[in-house]
């Protein structure tokens, strides 16, 4: 007899990246099956699939470079979708390789202050949230700093993560100054010798010039009371605003040293490639990804992975 209340077999990473990607692989698929299909390989072709590939927002250099890729020796000859598709793996992750990193948590500083930045709506509480799972499940004392304290619901939303995690969580009333809460939440940490400190930070749009502000100064004034922190800036990035990304790492860089990414919502977009792009351009560490709201949806990030889940080439 059929037990209909067990619970559906857990996803394999595996399956939820690709599944995370399959708007951003199948689009491409589905262009690359077009144009190869009873056509010899010429220069034109090469064109349509540069085209494909910029479509999906991999960027000028990295379009161009792969279609050259297609190109070599195979002029006049029929070509397979699949070959494209290995093509596409082999150079996507030529691309991503060097900036693929795990964060490293230097157990030497304590706390291990990590200082999350990243316009509204980007993923960020979420982030810390996952993060904070994450770091306690491997046996450190976590604390969270609700430092976006333009949004009620933001401030909630952590302590709904601190509970989740029994994880202490130091917040001021809605509207109070961020950069006194971090100096406070700072404070509490190494008074209590938390391990890690995850501190959140209002959505700043990168032309409000005064909210970039207000974050160089919750930067100076945590380095008022550790010379040395924040030891990782990490900037979340939503890739469904696209080309848009890349202006955004250019403002936050600017202004808060940013040390690594994590790109969320690859799951929403057909434009995946973004985070090729990006890792062409700036060459920052990319930490994680994530590819869906469930704790289990954001993971390290590994660049081999990626471009084959990209390519759409199964396991
Ligand atoms: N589909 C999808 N949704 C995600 C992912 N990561 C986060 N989200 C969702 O995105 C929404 C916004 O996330 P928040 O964490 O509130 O964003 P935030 O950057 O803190 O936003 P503000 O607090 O407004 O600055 C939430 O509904 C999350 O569940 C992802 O990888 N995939």
């Amino acid at each position: 007899m059929n037990d209909t209340t067990a619970e559906p077999p857990k996803k394999s990473w595996w399956q939820r990246l690709t599944g995370g990607l399959k708007r951003t692989s199948g689009a491409l698929g589905t262009a690359v099956a077009d144009l190869v299909t009873k056509r010899k390989l010429d220069r034109a072709m090469l064109d349509d699939i540069e085209d494909v590939l910029l479509r999906a927002d991999l960027g000028t250099e990295v379009s161009v470079r792969i279609a050259d890729a297609v190109g070599k020796g195979r002029y006049d000859k029929a070509i397979s979708a699949d070959e494209v598709k290995d093509v596409v793996a082999i150079e996507v992750e030529k691309v991503l390789s060097p900036v693929a990193k795990p964060l490293e948590i230097d157990a030497a500083k304590q706390p291990f202050v990590i200082l999350v930045v990243g316009v509204n709506g980007s993923g960020k509480t979420t982030t810390i949230g996952k993060l904070a799972a994450k770091f306690s499940a491997e046996g450190r004392k976590v604390m969270l700093a609700a430092g976006d304290t333009f949004r009620a619901a933001a401030i909630e939303q952590l302590k709904v993560w601190g509970e989740r995690t029994k994880s202490p969580v130091i917040a001021g009333a809605q509207g109070s100054d961020s950069a006194s809460l971090a100096f406070t939440a700072l404070t509490a940490a190494k008074e209590q010798q938390r391990d890690v400190l995850l501190i959140d930070t209002a959505g700043r749009l990168q032309n409000k010039s005064e909210l970039m502000n207000e974050l160089e100064k919750v930067v100076r004034v945590i380095k008022k009371v550790d010379a040395a922190a924040p030891h990782a800036v990490l900037l979340v990035l939503d890739a469904t605003v696209g080309q848009n990304a890349l202006s955004q790492v250019e403002a936050f860089h600017r202004t808060a040293g940013v040390t690594g990414l994590v790109m969320t919502k690859l799951d929403g977009t057909a434009r995946g490639g973004i985070l090729v792009a990006l890792s062409e351009k700036h060459k920052l560490p990319v930490h994680f990804i994530g590819v869906g709201e469930g704790v289990e949806d954001l993971a390290p990030f590994a660049a081999k992975d990626f471009a084959k889940a990209i390519a759409g080439i199964e396991a």
